[in-house]
């Protein structure tokens, strides 16, 4: 199978401090918002991006959860592939907070589409928003589209776009598969 970077470490490290500044041009202390990582690639790339706004830019005690789809997906019930849940860990409400949804590769929409009816359950944000590191443009099967994005690449239907974390898979990179 044949693989071409499109990120390497040094880039996805660059991308992350700039979404982390994007963010605190919206959010400045964060004392009203929160991250929710999307289970289960997303939760690495919310982690980073937390990290980074309290060790780099200073802002304090940023509340991060994850947030399993797996139930809410529109496919659920076709039976279609073998479905794995994950963990959801929300130790906040979410009413009246404005959510930033994190995710590593936006594609279709679907599953950010199911993150929005996941969230319900934690109460009424006042606003969601989302950051991802890889757009696909082009690729939407719904009107979703990320208010932060990392690099918009365009993608033919038979590649996929993979995204490596160094905490899980040993190194930063994202590839075209
Ligand atoms: O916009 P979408 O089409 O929903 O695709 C985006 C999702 O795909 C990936 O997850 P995963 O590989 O778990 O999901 P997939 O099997 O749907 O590709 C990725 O981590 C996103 O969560
Ligand atoms: O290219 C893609 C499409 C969906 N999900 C991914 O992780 N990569």
């Amino acid at each position: 199978m044949s693989q071409k970077i499109l990120l390497t470490s040094t880039e996805v490290n660059i991308i992350l401090h700039r979404l982390a500044c994007q963010l605190i041009e919206n959010h400045l202390d964060f004392s009203n918002s929160v991250l929710v990582g999307i289970q289960p690639r997303g939760i690495f790339f919310a982690n980073r991006i937390k990290n980074i706004l309290e060790q780099n830019y200073q802002v304090k005690d940023v509340k991060l959860g994850f947030l399993d789809i797996t139930f809410f997906r529109d496919d659920f019930r076709r039976g279609e592939k073998q479905l794995e849940a994950n963990k959801t860990q929300i130790d906040f409400l979410v009413e009246d907070k404005k959510v930033v949804f994190i995710d590593d590769v936006l594609f279709t929409g679907r599953s950010i589409n199911a993150a929005l009816t996941a969230i319900q359950s934690f109460g009424r944000p006042s606003e969601v928003e989302l950051l991802v590191l890889i757009d696909r443009r082009f690729s939407r099967h719904l009107p979703i589209q990320p208010d932060y994005r990392g690099r918009q690449v365009d993608v033919i239907n038979n590649e996929k776009v993979i995204v490596s974390w160094n905490e899980k898979d040993g190194e930063d990179a994202v590839y075209l598969i």
